[in-house]
């Protein structure tokens, strides 16, 4: 069984589609090296050692690649980031577990890492796939090259794969899984197998991501990069944060805000998190599926109306469910810090930084719960409020990192929900 295709040539196999839709036929897709690791062409000499790996999708597509990370095989979902910076955030934001993120911008490592736009203290994610590693690493910041980084962590990154293909690929069937591997011992159906048989739908990957005990949290904005500071009038609110894969950013903008925080981990009983008198509750962003933890879910409605609460991202789809809507998986999601979004409530519109695969879908909510954001990409849900119960959510990222600044006057509304709530009681 073969299929035609002007990318490159077919390999029969005799595996069957796991779910509908694909043709079967591996198909290897290639794209012209950027790099060279030669002196002859002109170009310097490649300072980090490549290793054949490929990328295999569950649609049957092979990509060639070079790997520039840890070595390995690994099953994952891929999807596709179009920030133009801030990898090294995106490396570190817990909400990419169980994922490849591919970035569209075609040349990635320029300003290599540092110590400080850390969003956790690990890498969650399964792979980096990239079009072009730059040659070199400039920035006053650089402590280290990406390839280095990657490495140490264990963490596979592949570049030289024509990233423009598949993003279009994920763009036409939706996201897809698939297997990264440097093992040349592995064949292709073997890969094919491998990324047919897994799905990230229906996983809880909050709970391998999640803080095992209680900590308390002092870190603000550095004040060289705060802003957004004239309106705060020093009053302090103390605020449980529920830790789904928390970003660093968000705390570090609550705490800007004049919030003492503790995180707890995502399986915190609600009657212990009470005991502790919050004037506040954020249910932070976090990786996967809402519908696979519906402990957390559980948590956050014994939670609603004891205190004001505000949701990110994932913790924005746990209060979608736990209000009584549903959530469904998109297309291929929105990973990015170009998104537009609309305030149904003042007209303006804001560009935020995204990263969900899943929405909450608003005809499936109550009467009383207001939709105050949308995508204005796609028109999909972008944040709600639910005034009777002091609740707010944005399905997007107020504390970018990265990403643009938009969004952070959100912060300032859950302070100001606190403070009207503590006057009222
Ligand atoms: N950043 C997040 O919190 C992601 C939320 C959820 N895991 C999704 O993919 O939709």
């Amino acid at each position: 069984m073969a299929a035609t295709t002007t990318l490159g040539f077919v390999l029969p196999t005799g595996l069957s589609p796991r779910r509908g839709g694909f043709r079967v036929s591996l198909i290897r897709c290639s794209a012209s090296p950027l790099t060279t690791n030669s002196t002859a062409s002109g170009l310097v000499e490649k300072p980090w050692n490549t290793y054949d790996a490929r990328l295999v999708l569950e649609d049957g597509s092979i990509w060639p690649a070079k790997s520039f990370g840890a070595p390995g095989t690994r099953i994952a979902e891929l999807v596709f980031n179009t920030s133009l910076t801030g990898y090294q955030e995106i490396l570190t934001d817990p909400s990419y577990a169980g994922q490849f993120v591919l970035m569209t911008n075609p040349q990635i490592g320029n300003t290599g890492v540092n110590l400080d736009d850390e969003e956790s203290e690990q890498c969650f994610l399964a792979g980096l796939v990239i079009r072009s590693l730059s040659i070199s690493t400039s920035n006053w910041r650089c402590t280290k090259t990406l390839a280095d980084y990657l490495t140490e962590r264990n963490l596979m990154g592949v570049y030289d794969l024509d990233t423009r293909a598949i993003t279009r690929r994920l763009r036409e069937e939706g996201s897809l899984n698939g297997v990264l591997s440097t093992e040349q011992t592995k064949t292709d159906e073997e890969l094919l197998h491998m990324s047919r048989s897994w799905d990230i739908v229906g996983i809880d990957l909050i709970s391998d991501v999640s803080c095992k005990s209680p900590y308390e949290w002092v870190n603000k904005t550095d004040p060289e990069w705060d802003f957004n500071s004239a309106s705060r009038d020093g009053a302090s609110y103390r605020v449980i944060a529920y830790d789904f894969g928390i970003k660093h950013n968000i705390l570090r903008r609550l705490s800007s805000y004049g919030c003492q925080i503790t995180v707890v981990p995502s399986t915190f009983p609600a009657s212990e998190a009470l005991k502790m008198n919050p004037d506040g509750i954020l249910f932070s962003n976090g990786p996967g599926d809402p519908s696979a933890v519906p402990y957390a879910v559980e948590t956050v409605k014994e939670l609603l109306g004891k205190a004001p609460v505000y949701g990110i991202c994932m913790g924005h789809q746990l209060l979608g469910q736990a209000l009584g809507g549903k959530t469904f998986k998109m297309k291929f999601g929105h990973h990015g810090g170009n998104h537009p979004v609309r305030n149904n409530r003042t007209g303006q519109v804001e560009i935020s930084a995204q990263n969900h695969n899943y929405a909450v879908d608003p005809a499936s909510l109550p009467g009383g719960v207001e939709v105050t954001h949308v995508n204005l990409n796609d028109g999909s849900c972008a944040g709600l409020s639910f005034p009777e119960m002091n609740v707010m959510s944005l399905q997007y990222h107020p504390e970018a990192s990265p990403g643009p600044h938009d969004s952070d006057n959100a912060f300032k509304e859950f302070i100001e929900l606190m403070k009207r709530s503590k006057q009222s009681s």
